[in-house]
């Protein structure tokens, strides 16, 4: 089965269409990165899949499932997002506890004590967190604290977005390993927007170069790897990154 499948999909934001005719299967295990210069639309594909952007037609379908255009309890189990910026996604006066008990407190779920404490565990986190506020965490606590929200609820797929950038470099390196580690222990699909191509290679299988809302390659990662990208755009990508 196919963790995503995107069908002849535009957005639009307003009157302004950012995203033409995009096209993807991802199945399910894989992990996809969406690469591209800023702007391109890699976050607004995201967006739509998740929910968070509403103006757009053609198809999303999510583990089988097709996305409607309104809050969609079913969809919203089996993908859950993480941001950039862990603080802006946790709200600074709920404690850890709170804010990982309230995805399974919206969705009826019970036993949320003990579900709280093996997520902590499974991210990583220290049991003594668990009462703490955001602001008393450091960024990369945080980002575990996000990841572990996101997977409250057991999702099958989970939409990264640029989650590494906003860390200290030595802290990046955590973060990546403990996403490498939850995909292969709990089967995720991942679908990543980074600018950030050694992450692409750490953590993903395919990827696709976006350009002005369209995709211009679809890759694997050996081929990002060994500099064997097709399309000159990709190319330049590339060779911009390495260069700097
Ligand atoms: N909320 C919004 N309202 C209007 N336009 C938006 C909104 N969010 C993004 N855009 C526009 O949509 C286009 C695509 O933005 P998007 O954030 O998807 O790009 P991106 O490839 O993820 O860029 P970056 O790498 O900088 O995050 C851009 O032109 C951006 O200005």
């Amino acid at each position: 089965m196919n963790a995503i499948d995107l069908k002849n999909l535009d957005i639009a934001y307003g009157d302004t269409k950012v995203v033409f005719d995009v096209n993807l299967s991802i199945p399910e295990g894989e992990s996809f990165a969406l690469v591209g210069e800023s702007g391109s639309g890699k976050s607004t594909i995201l967006r739509a899949i998740a929910g968070l952007a509403p103006d757009w037609t053609g198809d999303i379908s999510v583990m089988g499932g097709a996305r409607s255009h309104h809050v969609d309890r079913n969809v919203s189990r089996k993908v859950q997002m993480v941001f950039q910026d862990p603080y802006g996604s946790l709200h600074p006066r709920k404690t850890i506890d709170a804010a990982l008990s309230e995805p399974l407190a919206i969705h009826g779920l019970g036993n949320r004590g003990e579900r709280v404490e093996a997520m902590l565990t499974a991210v990583g986190l220290d049991q003594r967190f668990r009462f703490r506020f955001p602001h008393q965490l450091s960024g990369g606590q945080r980002q575990r604290v996000a990841i572990a929200r996101a997977l409250m609820l057991e999702p099958k797929v989970m939409l990264l977005d640029e989650p590494t950038s906003a860390l200290d470099v030595s802290v990046q390196a955590e973060i990546l390993n403990l996403l490498k580690r939850l995909r292969r222990e709990q089967g995720l699909t991942f679908l990543l927007v980074t600018h950030n191509l050694p992450v692409v290679s750490f953590l993903c299988d395919r990827l696709a170069v976006m350009r002005h809302g369209r995709i211009v390659e679809v890759a694997d990662v050996a081929q990002l790897k060994s500099a064997d990208l097709k399309e000159p755009y990709s190319r330049e990508l590339l060779a911009a990154t390495e260069g700097g």
